[in-house]
């Protein structure tokens, strides 16, 4: 136990599962409150004027957020990508921010790779049609699928979850997988398993060749909106697209005009501009479009794993010592 004075004041935000909360209470003294349930807000923001740590997600933490917490050190996000932080704020004011890169990328991969098939082979179209009892004859022309094994994918993105993404195609499906990202990745050094079979391509060629583009881009002021209307312009004729990464660096006007008057084949998301989906948006119900709530990570397993590596990460900076997983900006 530690002494009463190096107790600290820590801000839950977001549910912890209850073996993760527990660590924190052993050591600290800890406030759970989501500021997104309106009951809850009052407390939240009277928690954030004292706490000295943060732990939680998917909530805007910017500059006005900031100025209400002025003992604030640190903030443990539950999840990888930290878009929903003012990044220049937090370095202003020496706030260190902590993540959970890699507990996550082999269920991302997975998923991403379900919508790779489900959108391939309209799974979820032509599941609903057995359901609904529109299964009457035997499928024609009409309702074929477009292969999967054997063709090209191009990875917008090779970092972690990206090459998970490869492992599978290039190992699993035999596709020859091209990918575009900010530096060639030394792949004898960091992927051996993909040497020969993932190539740094520039970006026209690789949507000139890529049968299925997927995105797995974190956000940043270098990708918001980045995949616009020439980058649908220039895939492939009949090309599917995923998105895994964030909404925002899609611009859905120029996806769905892909979808509807360019030759885009069909798109699967994960990820949206503004979520959840707004009731209004065409892509809940386009018919070519399988939507997915962002689900990337949510397995019991890997869930649990990030909330894992989250509270150590706090832990470890309310201790003042190095935590497992700092975020370093670029
Ligand atoms: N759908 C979901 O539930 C999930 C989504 N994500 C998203 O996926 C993102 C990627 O995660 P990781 O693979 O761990 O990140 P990472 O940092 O390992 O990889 C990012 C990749 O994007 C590339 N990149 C960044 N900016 C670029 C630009 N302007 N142009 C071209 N390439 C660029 C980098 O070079 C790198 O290859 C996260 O930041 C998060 O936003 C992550 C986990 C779950
Ligand atoms: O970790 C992330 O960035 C997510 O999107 C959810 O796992």
């Amino acid at each position: 136990m530690n002494s009463p004075t190096d107790r600290k004041k820590v801000l839950v935000f977001r549910e912890l599962p209850p073996d993760q909360l527990a660590r924190l209470q052993a050591v600290h003294e800890v406030t759970v409150a989501n500021p997104r349930l309106p009951e809850q807000l009052p407390a939240f923001q009277a928690a954030l004027a004292t706490a000295e740590g943060m732990i939680g997600s998917s909530y805007p933490v910017n500059e006005a957020l900031l100025a209400s917490a002025p003992q604030l050190k640190v903030i443990s996000s539950v999840s990888v990508g930290v878009d929903n932080y003012a990044l220049p704020a937090l370095a202003a004011r020496g706030i260190l921010l902590c993540h959970t890169p890699g507990v996550l990328d082999e269920t991302v991969a997975d998923t991403v790779f379900a919508l790779l098939m489900a959108s391939s082979r309209r799974l979820v179209e032509l599941s609903n049609l057995v359901r609904e009892g529109r299964w009457t004859r035997n499928i024609g022309e009409d309702l074929f699928g477009f292969d999967v094994h054997g063709k090209t994918l191009g990875l917008l993105g090779f970092g972690r979850i990206g090459q998970a993404i490869a492992r599978r195609a290039a190992l699993g499906f035999g596709m020859p997988v091209l990918y575009h990202a900010r530096r060639p990745v030394d792949l004898a050094l960091q992927a051996p398993e993909l040497q020969g079979r993932a190539l740094h391509t520039p970006m026209a060629d690789l949507l000139a060749r890529a049968d299925i583009v997927v995105a797995m881009l974190p956000l940043s002021d270098s990708t918001r909106g980045m995949i616009d209307a020439s980058v649908f312009g220039a895939m492939k004729p009949g090309a599917i697209f995923i998105n895994g990464g964030r909404g925002a660096t899609v611009q859905e006007d120029a996806l769905l005009h892909a979808l509807d008057h360019g030759t885009l084949r069909a798109a699967g998301l994960d990820v949206f501009a503004t979520e959840p989906l707004p009731m209004d948006s065409p892509l809940r119900t386009h018919p070519k479009v399988t939507a997915l709530p962002h689900i990337g990570s949510a397995t019991f397993e890997t869930r649990h794993a990030m909330a894992e590596l989250a509270t150590s990460n706090l832990l470890q900076a309310l201790a003042g010592e190095r935590p497992a997983a700092v975020f370093e900006q670029a």
